[in-house]
């Protein structure tokens, strides 16, 4: 069963045929594998020692869904060239065929794959299998029939929910739900299935048809009511997206008409999703996710291997040190958590504790696990401990001499094989490591590197790994191994002010400020970026949350390093000269309610606004700002965004283009609908974007005109037509 082949076994054993599904690592539904489950199927209900059929998966899995690698096939065609005929066929013959079927599910039943389990006429699973029908996060719905059955097996509500949602749900919940029928450990999955097919067989127990079934199906008028709920959530969280209205107009096709018509209803919603940019966007996302863990002159060594991390030094309680904390705890990691006196590390380890808590109150974990998550965490005051520690990272204030001290210290306090890292968000990290012996070229610079998080750190998914000249492959490889096993996606970028993620956030902050010097409203600006465009929340809003102290800060370093092409303005010094702080002093750009914490527009920043304005001269007194539509916003705030996105991947700071599409969607919240970043640059045009640049520069003025003054790579892809994720020619890069 070693075969890569795409195939279906086949093997009698005590009268039941057993079919199995094999394509590593996961039994994808590759064309050639439907192919071969379609004559296997055949083969068992023309043989005649055969009574029933269990359907099962090889490599520890059933099956992950349909080959989404056939999204990407030029030569499948739309939709991955799912042949529906096939598909339904393969259903028909599972669930009405002359022989009844079991599917013995372990490991993962997702999309396709759970959707061909629905087809049989049981389902028997192991403890923890994975069940759900994710086909929503790829821009698609379920082509396989799953619209129409999972409601007739779980109910309409839930089946809603899991499909809108794409999350899946444990065998135990799917027991409890009806989606299978027993659950029993590894071990016994095949003979459980054995039996239970023979008993079908004999008519001992019931064969059931997924399809056919209505006793879970509320009455029409309830189920129509809540079809249309389910529309309005959609709505609300999808803002707008089409393909979940067709998912929902496939469902409520079976519903009006029955499962048969219910299945034609999907097939040609599928066909209208599959048609639609957003799932050539979820494709590409759902892949460039995955190839951030490949880093080529790291991951590709042969040979080398990650060294377990066992125990990690956090330096700094304060909330990215607790975060860090939380996030390795959570993992099983041993941590040092350090601060410089006992209140400031009672804080921390409070920190800490608030964050288990918070998840158990969430349900996300047990209360003993919480406890448990809680005692691998030690207390220090100083490095006594560290010699246990296989890693550092330090989490304290945007100081660089505090660094560069606590590195000194590090290297003398840590074992020669302990990985050093700062959690710095912008300092270049070789100046971090400066005062270690020998500098950046010293005996400790192979171990040092940055491990930047973003806040709140045990929520976030993305771990930007910073690699400097001399970070050794194998430090990388440890780092990167422990990112995976704290559920992060890792993104290792090259050494500069910002890395990837706040290098493109810097123009996205800037271009705001901009607008709002030149007249716009700062909060018209936020509505459009989030409710136009589908960013979390505006430029404005995401100062409140992060903090004015913190953006004066971080972008004063954006200031120093690259001052060509920054826009530099009063309105943040002046925030922070009024003491509006943001969130956490309860008035920024926005008041926040003090019970709720709601922010809203507050009248009192007019004075600020006025002062900014008058400072930065952009506009004469009284004048009316410029008469710019949403969309103008929306290109004057995002092209500068590109624009250094673009500097990024010319710099070789990512690996390839697909690692700023992955940080941009996972730090920065840009919509995965469009694919990331320079994804969606692709699709709006180098020409275009360029072109538009050049006027907005022309618009402020020449003392402002560097902001916008498109980079190099930029323009090289308008004048050519080259793709901007085509990434450098190698050559090209730094
Ligand atoms: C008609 C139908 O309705 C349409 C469909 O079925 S569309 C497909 C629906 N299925 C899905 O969306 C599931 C997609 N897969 C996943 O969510 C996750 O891979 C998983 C939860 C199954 C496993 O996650 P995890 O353990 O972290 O492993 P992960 O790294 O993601 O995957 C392992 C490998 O399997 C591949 N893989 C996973 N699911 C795949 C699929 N459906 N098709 C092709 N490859 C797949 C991944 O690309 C990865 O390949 P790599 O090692 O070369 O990078």
């Amino acid at each position: 069963m070693a075969s890569k082949k795409p195939e279906a076994f086949y093997r009698v054993e005590d009268g039941i045929a057993i079919i199995t599904l094999n394509y590593p690592p996961l039994n994808a539904l590759h064309p050639l594998l439907l192919r071969s489950l379609f004559d296997q199927l055949r083969r068992a209900h023309s043989d005649p020692t055969v009574q029933a059929v269990v359907l099962t998966g090889a490599n520890n899995n059933f099956c992950a869904g349909f080959d989404i690698n056939q999204f990407q096939n030029p030569d499948a065609g739309a939709g991955g060239g799912i042949d529906n005929t096939i598909n339904d066929s393969i259903c028909e013959v599972l669930e009405g065929g002359a022989k009844p079927t079991v599917a013995a599910i372990q490991g993962v039943a997702l999309g396709g794959g759970l959707e061909v389990a629905m087809g049989c006429n049981a389902r028997i699973a192991t403890p923890g299998t994975r069940l759900g029908l994710p086909e929503l996060q790829l821009g698609i719905i379920p082509g396989f029939g799953g619209t129409q059955r999972l409601p007739r097996l779980v109910g309409l509500a839930k089946a809603a929910e899991m499909m809108l949602t794409s999350t899946p749900i444990k065998a135990e919940a799917g027991l409890k739900l009806g989606l299978v029928d027993a659950v029993v450990p590894a071990e016994q999955l095949l003979p459980a299935a054995r039996a239970l097919a023979r008993d079908i067989a004999a008519g001992r127990k019931p064969r059931l048809y997924s399809l056919t079934r209505t006793d879970k199906l509320p009455a029409l008028g309830e189920a129509l009511a809540t079809i249309e709920m389910a529309r309005a959530e959609a709505n609300r969280r999808a803002r707008g997206l089409r393909h979940p209205q067709l998912c929902l107009d496939a469902i409520q096709a079976g519903i009006e008409r029955g499962g048969a018509a219910g299945l034609a209803a999907e097939g040609a919603a599928f066909a209208a999703a599959a048609s639609l940019p957003t799932h050539k966007a979820l494709v590409h996302i759902f892949f460039a996710q995955r190839s951030t863990k490949k880093v080529k002159g790291v991951t590709d060594v042969p040979g080398l291997k990650p060294r377990p991390i066992r125990c990690v030094a956090v330096l700094g309680g304060g909330l990215m040190g607790s975060g860090i904390a939380t996030a390795l705890v959570l993992a099983g990691v041993e941590v040092i958590l350090k601060e410089v006196n006992q209140g400031f590390l009672d804080a921390g380890m409070g920190r800490i504790k608030a964050n288990l808590q918070s998840r158990v109150k969430k349900g996300a974990m047990t209360s003993e696990a919480a406890a448990k998550a809680l005692s691998l965490v030690t207390g220090a005051l100083d490095y006594s401990g560290f010699g246990a520690a296989d890693m550092v990272i330090e989490a304290v204030i945007e100081d660089i001499g505090l660094k560069q001290r606590i590195f000194a210290d590090l290297e003398k306090s840590c074992r020669p094989d302990c990985i050093l890292s700062t959690n710095t968000s912008t300092i270049d990290i070789d100046l971090v490591g400066a005062k270690m012996q020998g500098g950046p070229t010293g005996p400790a610079a192979s171990r040092l590197l940055g491990a930047h998080f973003f806040s709140p750190a045990h929520v976030m998914p993305l771990l930007e790994i910073v690699r400097t000249s001399r970070t050794s492959p194998q430090v990388l490889l440890d780092t990167l191994a422990l990112s995976s096993r704290i559920k992060k996606t890792p993104v290792v970028v090259g050494n500069c002010t910002g890395f990837a993620v706040n290098r493109v956030f810097f123009p996205y902050t800037m271009s705001a400020v901009l607008l709002a010097d030149l007249g716009l409203d700062p909060y018209r600006i936020d509505t459009v970026v989030a409710g136009k465009f589908g960013m979390p929340m505006g430029p404005f809003r995401l100062n409140d949350l992060v903090g004015s102290d913190i953006g004066l800060h971080v972008g004063a370093n954006f200031v120093t390093s690259f001052p060509e092409r920054v826009y530099v303005s009063r309105l943040i010094p002046l925030l922070n000269e009024a003491k509006r702080l943001g969130e956490k002093t309860g008035k920024g750009f926005y008041k926040f309610d003090s019970k709720t914490r709601k922010a809203s527009p507050d009248p009192e920043l007019a004075p600020l606004l006025a002062e900014s304005r008058k400072a930065a001269g952009l506009v004469q007194p009284g004048a009316k700002p410029p008469a710019l539509t949403d969309a103008d916003i929306l290109d004057f705030i995002f092209f500068p965004v590109v624009n250094e996105g673009c500097r990024v991947v010319a710099e070789g700071i990512v690996d390839k283009a697909a690692d700023m599409d992955v940080a941009s969607v996972m730090a920065m919240g840009f919509p995965a609908v469009k694919g990331g970043l320079i994804f969606w640059a692709d699709l709006v045009g180098a020409q275009r974007i360029v072109a538009r640049l050049r006027q907005f520069a022309a618009m402020v003025g020449p003392t402002h005109a560097g902001f916008f003054k498109p980079c190099e790579y930029l323009v090289a892809a308008a004048e050519s037509g080259r793709k901007l994720s085509a990434g450098p020619p190698a050559a090209a890069k730094l």
